[in-house]
């Protein structure tokens, strides 16, 4: 089952300008920033109580990032929902017939095993499923 919204992923072109940006809209400052060398991201993140923000630049031209903000600019990137076992909802979502972007889940930022759902089959959203990975 889908717990909560985990997060809003947003691509910018320059982090350190998008982050001095989202701190002033915000009033507060991002918590951490990640890099993960798998996307091909580097990921900063703010926290608004229960609500993320992640910034996503591209670290280099094939990353996804790159490719989407040539195509559609800077800008919302993907929904991001919080699950208890992402396995098992990856198994539902197959089922009912949405296209899983991966087999398996991958290690995501903030300590989370992630895996996508291709927009074509959620109505134009990039959705993300995040389960916590339990130290
Ligand atoms: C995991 C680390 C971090 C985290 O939270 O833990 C992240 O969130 S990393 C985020 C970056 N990584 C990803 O987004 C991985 C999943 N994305 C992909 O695999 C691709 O971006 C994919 C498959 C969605 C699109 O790649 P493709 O090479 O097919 O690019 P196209 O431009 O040909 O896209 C095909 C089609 O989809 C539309 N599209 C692409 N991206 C998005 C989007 N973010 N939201 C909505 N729609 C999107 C694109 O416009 C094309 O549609 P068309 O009608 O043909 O123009
Ligand atoms: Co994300």
């Amino acid at each position: 089952m889908m717990k909560n919204v985990e997060h809003i992923g947003i691509a910018v072109n320059e982090l350190e300008k998008a982050e001095e940006l989202f701190s002033t809209l915000f009033n507060i400052m991002p918590y951490k920033r990640e890099n993960i060398a798998s996307q091909g991201v580097i990921t900063s993140f703010f926290r608004i109580n229960q609500t993320k923000i992640e910034l996503l630049e591209a670290t280099g031209p094939d990353s996804v990032i790159a490719k989407f903000i040539e195509k559609k600019g800077e800008g919302f990137h993907h929904l991001a929902f919080e699950v208890d076992d992402i396995q098992l909802e990856m198994e539902r979502l197959k089922k009912e017939g949405f296209t899983l972007l991966s087999e398996a889940p991958v290690i995501g930022a903030d300590n989370k095993l992630v895996c996508f759902l291709h927009p074509k089959s959620t109505n134009g959203m990039l959705i993300e499923l995040c389960q916590e990975i339990k130290s």
